[in-house]
């Protein structure tokens, strides 16, 4: 069975990522186009470096060609950035990229995008089940790959040079020149490679890369930036002094960092950073959004400069969405995805980490202080994340407990303000704290997140969850 969940459809391979259901989405995809009419422009593909990847997109082209769609195959592996990209420039009305982005090797699966280059919404990926239940999958009718591309119904292409100068059109980069940095990138073994590092070099930055051959098995870590799968860059900051780490998560459109201080800078980190910077040293004006499992310091920042922060549930297409009603300069949420105003309506790791770069640069200032000014400008809040596995029957009675009955552990040290369930439970405190526990759209989970102004509160709140829950 093919589901949609926050980032596209993802399967373990051999399981439900197999040959039979990609050929039953492209169908599905084909039937769709048709029926409202957008068949005619064609349609854009990428991949990643994940094991079947590449396989799925000629899988899918047979089949798109078999209903007459044209399909653009970006036939190298590719930031997904890159696509969602390609498909805002030049209008199409749909764009896949086969990835299952950070999930573990044994993971593949597919992003749609809309018109703009957007995620798929609720409303599109339901739409998009509703035509996989109609198609037959014993009678999808294939035209054989070369004799495809023979018809012209696939153009292999790679517009790599156009969405660099996309980037580099929207930096600074003259002062990325002057400013010399030295920066280690690690990009998890994934598909940001090419692009950061002709960015950096471009900008003269002193780069030395990791991980960057191709390994479908991602080192035996998880394709994620995060403080435990980073220590090797970590290392590398400390031993050989560089002024920041980069890296990005497998499909390039999640961003990790590492302070020249060796620290690793969660992206709740970044995302405040970038969004004091725009508004204290670029000037500009506007209100910022994020998702409700995403710091609440980005508010304070924005009341400091007599700005707004708009909160959505999880998911980058509500982020988009919200960015462009409220005309927001900046967006994103506390699992590494932001984007910017005037760049593509996704996450953009490679896009992100060039910002950042220039924000250094620009500045004139190393991030572990840029960190320290925010702090006292702004105030200081302190975050606990944890995520518990379950088992189906397990899911049910948390499901009961959290959403039927809507139970909550004894906070009555702590004073509620309110209780949200938009997405998840949320609990909003009086002192500008929050506790959220929500299921996640992309893995087995059960996310507890908490902020707190102190870090004990915080941990003791996750505690009370944690405890009444029987996680
Ligand atoms: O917490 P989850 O539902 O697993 O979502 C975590 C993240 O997953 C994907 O990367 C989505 O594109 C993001 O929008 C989302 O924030």
């Amino acid at each position: 069975m093919i589901k949609f969940g926050t980032g596209g459809w993802r399967a373990i391979i051999g399981d439900e990522f197999t040959k039979e259901n990609i050929c039953i989405l492209a169908k599905a995809m084909a039937d769709k186009m048709i029926c409202e009419q957008v068949d005619g422009k064609g349609v854009v593909i990428g991949y990643d470096r994940r094991f079947l990847s590449r396989e799925a997109v000629v899988w899918s082209c047979e089949v798109l060609a078999a209903a007459g769609i044209k399909c653009y195959f970006v036939n190298r592996s590719v930031p997904t950035p890159l696509i969602m990209d390609y498909v805002m420039k030049h209008q199409f009305p749909y764009g896949f990229m086969v990835t299952a982005s950070h999930n573990p090797a044994i993971y593949n699966g597919i992003k749609v995008f809309t018109y703009g280059g957007r995620d798929a919404d609720e409303d599109q990926t339901r739409d998009i089940e509703r035509y996989i239940a109609r198609v037959d999958a014993a009678g999808i009718p294939r035209t054989r790959y070369e004799e495809a591309k023979r018809q012209g119904l696939v153009e292999e292409i790679y517009p790599m040079n156009e969405y660099i100068d996309d980037i580099m059109s929207k930096i600074d980069m003259e002062a990325i020149k002057k400013s010399q940095l030295k920066v280690a990138f690690d990009p998890m073994y994934g598909v940001s490679k090419t692009a950061l590092s002709t960015i950096l070099i471009s900008g003269r930055c002193d780069l030395d890369v990791i991980h960057q051959e191709h390994d479908t098995l991602f080192g035996g870590r998880l394709p994620a930036p995060t403080a435990d799968t980073l220590r090797v860059l970590q290392n590398q900051v400390v031993e050989w002094n560089y002024d920041l780490g980069i890296a990005t998560d497998g499909d390039a459109d999640r961003l990790g960092v590492i302070d020249d201080k060796g620290h690793y800078l969660h992206p709740n980190d970044i995302l405040v950073l970038l969004y004091y910077y725009l508004i204290r040293y670029k000037g500009l004006k506007g209100p910022v959004v994020r998702n409700l499992a995403t710091t609440h310091r980005l508010d304070q920042v924005a009341e400091t400069f007599g700005e707004k922060c708009y909160e959505v549930p999880v998911g980058f297409k509500y982020i988009s969405a919200k960015m462009t009603e409220t005309g927001a300069i900046i967006g994103g949420e506390s699992s590494g995805g932001l984007t910017v105003a005037g760049h593509i309506n996704g996450k953009d790791g490679v896009y992100a980490a060039t910002l950042l770069v220039e924000m250094i640069a620009v500045t004139g200032k190393p991030l572990s202080e840029l960190v320290l000014e925010i702090r006292k400008e702004c105030g200081e809040m302190y975050m606990e994340e944890r995520a518990y596995e379950f088992t189906e029957q397990e899911k049910e009675r948390l499901l009961e407990v959290l959403y039927e009955k809507r139970e909550l552990p004894d906070l009555s040290d702590y004073q509620v303000d309110h209780v949200s369930y938009m997405d998840g439970c949320k609990v909003y405190f009086r002192n500008n704290g929050w506790v959220i526990a929500r299921f996640s759209g992309t893995e087995p989970l059960l996310r507890i997140f908490c902020e707190m102004p102190e870090k004990q509160a915080a941990r003791e709140i996750c505690g009370l969850f944690e405890k009444y829950l029987g996680l």
